[in-house]
């Protein structure tokens, strides 16, 4: 494609500033180390004080046979002594990404975008579940991948960067997927990966603390969320918000400016109302009312939490046009999401293991809850807090754990370049009963070992994650797995009487 061909497909007032000379482009590029003859080269400036300048790849770039450039204004790059056109903006990060949704052209006719502190997997997943038992070809993309898993396919992050997203997207609709549900994260919305994405319906699932060691206050956090209403959803299209959030009224007022239609949910007074929650051995039943019309289900999902993510992906499939009937029809069918209130097993003497992804204060405060009317007896929680990250949440995790769970133990999330040590202490600081454990597999097999029958057992964290990140090695660390040797170890116990509390290492405790 020419230069400015492409240029020229870009809206007006996004276009770049300067623009010297024209050429053909085979494709586009942020990362030096993916160019290939023709490619247009990004140089993108660092998002955080201790990120890389992309300016400082261009000659490795050229050298790869990059055939443009994409550069910040004003940056003076003439050290490289570019021979190939140079186009310059002040904000290249939201330019490349409206540049490679217009290269890749095409997005699926019927793509959602949900944001919120919590409950994105989940929403994501079960708006793609609706659509598939509607009989529709639907995909969703975000903290778990692509699914169904495709070759090439984006990895690592929960909203892939621009030129990922949209080869992503364009392979999709190739591969005839008519829907996607994506998870569109702060980092995502603030870097601008998803300007240029054309959503039908938003969803905004909830907002408490995380990610502040990035956007530093939670003003800054609620903006980048709010530029997908503000800047991404397009007039006309459906705003599924949360009636429950303290921010409705301030959220909803954008929606409408920008001619939103609006659709609310939650258990305040709202559209998609979940008036009663009764929870079930295998799930719960809910009494709704769906605009207004009294509406009983059984849905076999754990968790109180979830009753509001089902509400939302109503919420998303009605914005692409399905009927309300139809959706509520694939409701008891829905199942749960990896690592999500994900039951592993029970113990020897009769406690039930459960996974979580809950990694915000406010996240451990909504599944302990959520699982507590699962329990007749008592509630354990093992948590710990990432290294690298907003330490604001540390205290916090650590006081709700305490302050919630009958048992709460303290132990090693991802600690990352960070003393484990010193996290836990933090984490422990508003935590007087918690026992801390200085590893995170003795850990869980401390939590099981001490679980009785009818106990509850939420290991929080991790969810589906693979690996635990130690310095700059990623370890393999499954929680479902070590919490399946931990409940095996104590059905052995119980065989053959030896104690295994002696093996679990608990350094100190009170
Ligand atoms: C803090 C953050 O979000 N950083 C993102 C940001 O990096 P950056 O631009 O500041 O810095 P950099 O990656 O060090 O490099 C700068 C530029 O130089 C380029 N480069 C770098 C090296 C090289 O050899 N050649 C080269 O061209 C890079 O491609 C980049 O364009 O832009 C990059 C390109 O899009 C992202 O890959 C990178 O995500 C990093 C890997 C990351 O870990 N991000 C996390 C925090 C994140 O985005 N998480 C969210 C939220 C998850 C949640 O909700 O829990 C997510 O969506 O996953």
């Amino acid at each position: 494609m020419r230069l400015d061909d492409l240029l020229s497909q870009l809206p007006e007032n996004y276009r770049p500033i300067e623009n010297h000379g024209n050429g053909d482009i085979t494709g586009l590029s942020l990362d030096s180390r993916k160019i290939k003859p023709g490619y247009l080269f990004a140089a993108l400036p660092p998002s955080t004080d201790s990120g890389l300048d992309g300016c400082d790849f261009i000659s490795q770039a050229l050298k790869a046979g990059a055939g443009a450039l994409l550069v910040p204004a004003g940056k003076d790059i003439s050290d490289c002594e570019p021979q190939v056109p140079v186009i310059t903006s002040p904000n290249p990060r939201q330019v490349i990404a409206l540049m490679a949704a217009a290269f890749s052209a095409q997005q699926p006719e019927n793509l959602v975008a949900i944001t919120g502190t919590n409950g994105k997997t989940s929403v994501a997943t079960f708006t793609r579940q609706i659509w598939e038992k509607l009989g529709h070809k639907a995909a969703s993309l975000g903290t778990l991948g692509l699914y169904p898993p495709q070759p090439n396919a984006p990895a690592a992050l929960t909203t892939p960067d621009s030129i990922e997203l949209f080869t992503c997207l364009k392979g999709l609709s190739e591969q005839d997927f008519t829907h996607l549900a994506l998870e569109a994260s702060s980092h995502g919305l603030d870097q601008y990966r998803l300007d240029g994405l054309k959503p039908k319906a938003a969803a905004f699932t909830n907002l408490s603390q995380d990610h502040l060691d990035y956007h530093k206050d939670m003003e800054s956090y609620l903006q980048a969320k709010l530029r997908l209403f503000e800047n991404l959803l397009p007039e006309g299209g459906t705003a599924v918000l949360n009636a429950d959030m303290l921010e409705f009224d301030q959220i909803r007022s954008i929606c409408e400016k920008r001619k939103h239609k609006i659709i609310s949910y939650g258990h305040n007074i709202s559209d998609l109302q979940v008036v009663e929650q009764r929870p079930t051995t295998d799930g719960q039943e809910l009494k709704l009312s769906l605009f207004g019309k009294t509406t009983h289900l059984k849905l076999t999902l754990t968790g109180s939490f979830q009753a509001g993510n089902i509400m939302a992906s109503v919420g998303l499939a009605l914005g692409c046009g399905a009927s309300l009937p139809a959706i509520v029809d694939t409701l008891p069918k829905l199942s749960g999401v990896p690592g999500r209130a994900e039951k592993v097993g029970t113990s020897a003497k009769g406690g039930t293991v459960y996974v979580d992804f809950a990694h915000t204060p406010d996240a451990v405060e909504a599944i302990i809850n959520a699982l507590r009317p699962h329990t007749r007896k008592k509630l354990s929680i093992v948590v710990g807090c990432g290294g690298d990250r907003d330490p604001g949440k540390r205290p916090l995790m650590g006081g709700i754990a305490d302050k919630l769970a009958d048992r709460a133990y303290i132990t090693d999330d991802n600690p990352r370049s960070e003393d484990p040590a010193s996290i836990r202490a933090q984490a422990m600081s508003a935590a007087p009963n918690a026992i801390e454990v200085n590893d995170r597999r003795k850990a869980i097999f401390k939590a099981v070992s001490d679980l009785n029958d009818g106990d509850l057992l939420i290991i929080a964290g991790k969810g589906h994650e693979s690996g635990q990140i130690i310095g700059d090695k990623v370890l393999p660390f499954d929680d479902r797995d070590v919490a399946r040797e931990a409940i095996a170890a104590t059905l052995q116990e119980e065989n053959s009487g030896t104690d295994i509390k002696n093996e679990t290492g608990v350094t100190n405790g009170t």
